[in-house]
């Protein structure tokens, strides 16, 4: 076993996360994006990087980062540059990534991010604007590297961190934090398992009270949220062993590799002068006016913190159901619609923490792709509160609308006799009955064992075949009883 103790050192995390945007054409071309097309469909001369062919900027793009730096309190600047990021790569006909350099547009932001224990301020160094490179495909032909270009040029951001991040948890929150950003704004779908969101992690660790920073490691390849907190965590450790056992830690890029779990060197990570950046001579500044400033703020929609705020203080909801209802925009935009129509937020909360997140989860589906609508899902809990239905109706009828989402609620009780007996004429008999047939109980009860109320109520709930308003069975059965 290892006599390392690991509690002596502190990690300092920083991540990039790069975000596709949900631009309709690529990012200086006018190229319809579509994914899953056939390989190199989808471009250009300008993407294939053809000589004499010149690059426009898309609007959207300008837009889009603008409302993700306004969204994450950044700075905008006026006046930002586009630069060439020179490498070499078969996906690269250009020979360069068109990007930002030392004039990001949106710089100095924070997001703040909420764990169990403590909430946390994280650092955005800077957010810049690139275009994405084309896809190599190692594993489909066993002699060559196949090249797809149809990438090439989509637009992306890079969302920089400070070295804020102490824990892969907090990392892993971050992470989270910056998703439901990007979703709210519906700039990007933020699907990490799909590659729209992909984020690099740059870990060192430093004796705990020491200042400097230690040398890091850039960790790619993870895709998903845990694995980036799987890659972290083994990194860190690996780091804290390599130190205690008299090594150094090198400026790498390392791969994840997520059936060893495990990372592995994949190159030196290379200094920026290896790019030899140089500002794009053939695209003009990106000058940003106050009106179009105020003009995008005006667009931005209500952000998640903010939401969760709000239904804490308007509706009474808890901090947790605020949490989770706010974690998705359109899960926050179907809830509140079932609250309108309702008048009755706390109802309404109910039936979507409860019914209806569970099936979301059972399916592994969006709210966008449930199917039925806040309207009908509201007229069934109307139902229930007018008495119409008891609850153990309202979930049969949940479950069955499922399958028709088509049908009325009312219907759907009809058609499934689980309209509730709420006349006293006929639930008197039964009640008559009960009691004729439970002397014994009927006995105890009067002796004061007031609990057996339970039990008579679930023996009319059994004669009814559930349809019998419990409350009213409740009230005769008092009413006889204590005559
Ligand atoms: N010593 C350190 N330990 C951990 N993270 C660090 C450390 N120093 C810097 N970082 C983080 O590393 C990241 C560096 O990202 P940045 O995009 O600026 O440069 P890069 O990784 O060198 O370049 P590239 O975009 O080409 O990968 C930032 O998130 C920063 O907070
Ligand atoms: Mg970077
Ligand atoms: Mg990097």
């Amino acid at each position: 076993m290892s006599t390392i103790d690991h509690e002596k050192y502190e990690a300092v995390i920083g991540l990039e996360v790069h975000a596709q945007l949900l631009t309709q054409s690529k990012a200086f071309a006018p190229v319809t994006i579509q994914y899953g097309g056939s390989p190199n469909t989808q471009v250009t001369p300008l993407c294939l990087g053809h000589p004499g062919t010149l690059p426009v900027v898309n609007e959207n793009l300008v837009r889009y980062i603008i409302k993700m730096g306004l969204a994450t309190n950044c700075s905008v600047a006026e006046k930002s540059i586009f630069a060439r990021k020179n490498y070499f790569y078969p996906d690269l006909p250009k020979g360069y990534q068109i990007s930002q350099y030392d004039t990001p547009i949106c710089y100095d932001g924070f997001v703040d991010i909420e764990l169990e224990e403590y909430d946390k301020r994280i650092g955005l160094t800077r957010i810049h604007m690139e275009e994405d490179a084309g896809k190599s495909i190692h594993d489909q032909d066993p002699y060559n590297t196949l090249v797809d270009l149809n990438r090439a040029g989509t637009p992306l951001i890079e969302i920089v961190s400070e070295p804020d991040l102490r824990t892969p948890q907090e990392a892993y929150a971050y992470l989270s934090k910056i998703k439901q950003i990007v979703q709210y704004l519906e700039i990007c779908d933020g699907n990490m398992e799909e590659g729209s969101l992909r984020c690099d992690a740059n870990v060192s660790v430093r004796p705990r009270g020491r200042e400097k920073f230690g040398t890091r490691t850039e960790l790619k390849n993870m895709n998903s949220f845990r694995n980036v907190e799987r890659a972290i965590h083994y990194e860190i450790y690996r780091q804290i062993e390599l130190i205690e056992g008299g090594g150094e830690v090198v400026q790498q890029t390392r791969l994840w590799d997520t059936a060893k779990e495990q990372t592995r060197p994949m190159r030196s990570k290379e200094e920026a002068h290896d790019y030899r950046y140089f500002p794009e001579p053939d695209l003009p500044p990106i000058i940003v006016t106050d009106e179009m400033l105020s003009e995008i703020r005006k667009e931005l929609p209500e952000l998640a913190d903010v939401r969760r705020k709000r239904f804490i203080e308007d509706f009474g909801m808890s901090e947790d159901d605020a949490v989770t209802i706010t974690d998705s925009r359109y899960l926050a935009d179907y809830f509140e619609e079932v609250a309108d129509h309702l008048g009755n937020p706390k109802a309404a909360s109910n039936i979507v923490l409860s019914e209806v997140l569970r099936v979301l989860n059972e399916k592994s589906i969006d709210i966008r792709q449930f199917p039925v609508t806040a309207e009908k899902v509201s007229a069934l809990v109307k139902l229930k509160e007018d008495d119409k239905i008891n609850s153990s109706a309202m979930q049969q009828i949940f479950n069955a609308l499922l399958d028709e989402p088509e049908k009325e609620p009312a219907d759907l009780a009809k058609e499934m006799n689980l309209i509730q007996v709420s006349d006293s004429s006929s639930l008197e008999p039964v009640v008559d009955k009960i009691i004729e047939e439970h002397p014994d109980e009927v006995a105890r009860y009067k002796d004061g064992k007031k609990q057996l109320m339970g039990f008579f109520v679930g023996q009319a709930m059994k004669a009814t075949k559930g349809k019998a308003n419990p409350k009213l069975v409740n009230k005769l059965i008092s009413e006889k009883l204590n005559d």
